[in-house]
């Protein structure tokens, strides 16, 4: 079985949706990583180096998030998976992507995505 760093319900407002009424608000989004890491050197040499610091890819995460205006939620989730891979030199993860207030008689509704490196 694989190692693994995940952070569940990350909440971060954004301008995001494809009505023009929706680039007039901020609406949540509820972010879930589940994220390959080997947690073996970090666990055995204490060091957050060799850790995924989880803490700097929800600040990361957030930040990409706020800093422009999104159409579809696949988008965000794409960009996200894509700057994971690629800033924090993670391999494969799993990025849900739920917008809790877009349909009123849902709970929630999210799009989920797997993204590997290719070998
Ligand atoms: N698969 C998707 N369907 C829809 C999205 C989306 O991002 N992905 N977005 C909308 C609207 O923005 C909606 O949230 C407004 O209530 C509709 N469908």
């Amino acid at each position: 079985m694989q190692d693994f760093v995940s952070i569940e319900g990350l909440e971060v407002l954004a301008v995001v949706g494809i009505f023009e009424w929706e680039q007039e608000i901020t609406q949540p989004l509820v972010i879930d990583l589940k994220m390959a890491w080997d947690n073996r050197k970090p666990a055995k040499t204490g060091a957050i180096e060799d850790a995924l610091d989880y803490d700097a890819v929800q600040k990361a995460v957030t930040s990409w998030i706020t800093a422009k205006t999104w159409g579809l939620i696949e988008d965000v989730a794409e960009i996200i998976a894509t700057r994971i891979m690629a800033e924090f030199n993670v391999s494969e993860l799993q990025v849900r992507v739920a917008k809790p207030t877009a349909v009123k008689a849902a709970r929630t509704v999210a799009v989920t995505i797997h993204r590997k490196r290719e070998a």
